[in-house]
């Protein structure tokens, strides 16, 4: 039964045609090679162990338990094989120890079921023969029989596994990786060889080296003119012997005319006095040089082989093959409504008429049915505007947030890049994307990078790429229908750019502003950032945020965002435990006029000069009935160019008086003017003065009609590229001499009132020489108290007020301490003087 099986296996392994001999063959004859004495008992001659017939059915069952053990991996399946085999000290399954284990399952087989039996054991069989033995047919011989995990492919136990797909993809990637190095250095050499090859092919030789090295010696044995421009010399045995000669060269030379060559030769024969029938024979060649044409090309391929295979690696680095020519594929971001946009509108504070606009937005898009029912149409878009950082992509996250729908943002800037089509193909993607998982909505950043205005771009030399992609978010626009549930949301610091086309009714029709916030907008946006910062225990929020707020005019969400992190970091600075109120007041300053310089250190004379100027701003704004309130004055270099600086408090107002303007202008010019009073030289450090004080009066004269000469008209300050002037040349001087009235005349009333206030200037300049930073109540302590009532409530309330409500306490305190005191003397007293009358 066993040569009978024998024989089958044979035939099998034939058929599948191999020419060597089948592994069982292999075992069998093996078996009778390896049978013969052994030196030990139960070892055969090559020391290798034999095993018992019980050894040998264990480990059968063992290795099959192993074997059909799924849930290991091919190398952990090769390692517990060979972890048996050590443990039954069989170095291979090609041992008599193994083939007789294999007869020991054919003969328990055979005396079992023929049937059925048989053919699980041969299946078994089969799959271990294949699995050790017929890696060496089926793979060459690459398959060492000691264990080493086969190629996963050759595996035949069916079912791909998960992960074999990503190692297959690893495997050919590596694959790629190797091929593309193989072709390189291939390139590579094929370049080098060229270039040493075309040196050592042919040499060019001068017709003197020919006549005397090669033709004087008879070394030569045949001349060939080829195109009638070359000759290549063919040289004899001897000549090829040479030394100096090489015998792997060719040797040519050029020649102007056939005809001089031939004169020439025949001249040099005659000298040498070679006989006519011993001349060198000449032939003569026309050769359409293809192979010399492809050689000489040969580095102009190579080299154009390279570029390309260098930029197609570039592209695919960049990404650019997978995602389409040119990287030409989506590129916005996807959040899921879920799991990803957890901004809802309480996360965005202090803009409550725009929530309640886009609120419409969230409504339909949660409840579309009940706009539908009465046949509304619900607006498609809406552009989101107003200056940077006022919170326009926040509130369009929190819109998809509330509605919880997917939100896919993208920036306007990212759809114009170099290649034409590629902005166009963006918005399709863009939107298809969207109507594929409506409802959703789609936030477009900084609109105006494409949706500037056709014909303002047209005069600054347009770019055709941005408008085609204007027009493709427009057709797009126009091509969805209220049912597709998608709103388009778009956020522009510049909305008086954009083309009209853009905010006709059907497309963006609403337009939100969102404006820099004022003091309960700042409140309340203190509110939502203050809840991730630590403050202490005892903290009164309320009075927290109010004060802050205060001192924040003019700041936008993320000014106050900024703030709140900065005051975090510099408490972690100081190593504090909570962050407190001064953190906060540094990280303000810090934020309005930058990092303090320590290492700008000023002379003593400047820092003099920087004294008397702050000094002048602090007193004008103190003297005059409509400057802002002073908080603080400081001579401690800042940013990038502050020597030193004011800090105000402006109230949130919407209209300036005449009056209030020309203080703030006679304020400005402070600084300069208290350097004209104090030093015999002025200085350039009134330059950002001055630029703040001409666009003001500008504003007076060209915006507000608040200059009776040039009288109640308006023209635009802010023409942008426009190099046209909408006045005469004789308005245009009238609006010079009047700018120039108004400078001069706050300038005379400047050097006036600092004039009368000479001492006080000095007394400020001197306490700010001492102190460096001075507030407001060193101020009041020099000064006695503003003549003019603040206008700013805010500033009453949280500063103003909070001090003297303060010192009030205190002084309320030492009265009642006082009064303590008196009683408790006065106790006293009647006590000793009741103890007298006793
Ligand atoms: N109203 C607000 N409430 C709370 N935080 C705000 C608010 N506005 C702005 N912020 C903070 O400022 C950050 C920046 O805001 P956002 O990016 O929305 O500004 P933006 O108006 O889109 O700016 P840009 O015009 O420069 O794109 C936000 O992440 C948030 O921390």
């Amino acid at each position: 039964m066993t040569q009978c099986f024998t024989a089958q296996r044979n035939r099998q392994f034939m058929k599948k045609g191999t020419t060597s001999m089948s592994p069982l063959a292999m075992f069998q004859q093996r078996r009778l090679n390896s049978s013969g004495p052994s030196g030990k008992p139960g070892y055969n001659s090559r020391g290798e162990r034999e095993l018992t017939d019980e050894e040998a059915a264990t480990l059968l069952k063992d290795l099959k338990t192993v074997w059909n053990d799924s849930s290991l991996s091919d190398e952990d399946r090769h390692a517990q094989i060979k972890k048996l085999f050590e443990k039954y000290e069989i170095g291979g399954m090609i041992s008599p120890s193994a083939s007789k284990m294999v007869s020991t399952i054919l003969t328990d087989t055979e005396a079992q079921k023929p049937g059925e039996k048989v053919d699980n054991v041969q299946k078994f069989h089969q799959s271990l023969m294949d699995y050790h033995l017929g890696k060496q047919l089926e793979f060459g011989g690459q398959y060492d029989n000691k264990f080493n995990p086969p190629p996963k492919e050759s595996r035949k136990d069916g079912g791909e596994k998960a992960g074999d797909k990503s190692s297959k993809e690893a495997k050919i990637l590596t694959a790629e990786i190797k091929l593309e190095w193989l072709l390189f250095w291939v390139a590579m050499s094929g370049l080098i060889l060229y270039m040493l090859s075309a040196e050592s092919y042919e040499k060019e030789i001068t017709w003197q080296d020919f006549r005397t090295s090669m033709l004087g010696k008879g070394f030569v044995s045949k001349l060939v003119v080829v195109n009638n421009d070359t000759v290549r010399v063919i040289l004899n045995e001897r000549g090829r012997g040479q030394p100096m000669q090489d015998a792997n060269s060719d040797y040519y030379f050029t020649i102007s005319s056939v005809k001089n060559f031939e004169e020439r030769l025949k001249k040099a024969q005659d000298e040498d006095g070679v006989a006519e029938e011993s001349r060198v024979p000449v032939t003569y060649v026309h050769t359409t040089p293809i192979g010399k044409t492809l050689w000489n090309i040969l580095p102009t391929i190579l080299l154009f082989a390279f570029i390309f295979w260098s930029t197609s690696k570039l592209l695919k680095g960049s990404g650019g093959l997978s995602g389409g020519m040119f990287g030409n594929k989506k590129q916005f971001k996807k959040f899921n409504a879920d799991s990803d946009v957890k901004i809802k509108f309480d996360d965005v504070a202090g803009c409550d008429e725009a929530k309640e606009e886009i609120m419409e937005f969230v409504n339909f898009l949660k409840h579309p049915e009940r706009y539908e029912r009465l046949g509304a149409k619900i607006p498609r878009g809406a552009i989101l505007c107003g200056p940077p950082g006022t919170g326009k992509t926040l509130l369009a996250k929190a819109t998809a947030g509330e509605a919880a729908v997917p939100f896919y943002s993208v920036s306007g800037s990212e759809f114009v890049e170099m290649f034409v089509g590629v902005g166009a193909s963006r918005v399709r993607d863009l939107f298809k994307t969207a109507r594929e998982n409506a409802p959703s909505i789609v936030f477009v950043d900084e609109i105006d990078a494409i949706g500037k205005s056709r014909s303002k771009g047209k005069a600054s030399g347009g770019n055709d790429e941005r408008e085609n992609t204007l027009n493709q978010l427009l057709v797009e626009m126009d091509g969805f229908s209220s049912s597709d549930y998608v709103v388009v949301l778009a956020g522009t610091n510049r909305s008086d750019v954009l083309d009209p086309a853009l905010l006709r009714p059907g497309r963006f029709d609403r337009k939100i502003y969102l404006s820099n916030p004022e003091l309960e907008g700042r409140k309340a946006i203190f509110a939502v950032h203050l809840k991730q910062i630590k403050l202490s225990p005892g903290c009164d929020l309320e009075d927290l945020k109010g004060r802050l707020a205060t001192l924040t005019p003019g700041f936008s969400g993320a000014d106050i965002a900024n703030v709140c992190n900065e005051a975090a970091l510099i408490a972690a600075r100081h190593d504090e435990e909570y962050v407190k109120l001064h953190d906060f007041e540094q990280a303000i300053e810090r934020v309005i006029a930058g990092l303090e310089k320590k290492s700008k250190v000023l002379s003593p004379e400047e820092k003099k000069v920087v004294a008397y100027h702050e000094a002048g701003h602090a007193i004008c704004g103190w003297f005059m009935k409509y400057a802002d309130p002073l908080l603080k004055v400081s001579i401690v270099p800042r940013g990038q160019n502050a020597l030193g600086y004011a800090q105000y408090l402006p109230p949130d107002i919407y209209l300036y008086s005449t009056q209030k303007l020309l203080d703030q202008m006679t304020m400005t010019l402070g600084g300069r003017v208290s350097e004209e009073l104090h030093f015999d030289s002025v200085t350039s450090g009134a330059s950002n003065d001055f630029e703040k004080v001409t666009s003001m009066a500008q504003r007076m004269v060209m915006a507000c009609g608040l200059s009776p000469e040039v009288g109640l008209v308006s023209y635009n300050i802010d023409r942008g590229s426009d190099m046209t002037k909408p006045f005469s040349d004789k308005t245009a001087s009238l609006i010079d001499s009047e700018i120039h009235r108004i400078v001069d005349q706050c300038h005379e009333r400047c050097r006036k009132l600092l004039k009368e206030k000479s001492n006080e200037v000095e007394l400020v300049a001197q306490r700010l020489l001492a102190k460096e930073v001075i507030t407001r109540e060193d101020m009041i302590e020099l000064l006695g108290e503003r003549p003019f009532p603040d206008q700013n409530d805010a500033f009453d309330k949280y500063i103003k007020g909070k001090k003297e409500k303060d010192l009030e306490q205190k002084s309320k305190e030492s009265r009642d301490a006082e009064k303590d005191e008196k009683k408790d003397e006065k106790k006293d007293q009647e006590e000793d003087q009741k103890k007298d009358e006793n």
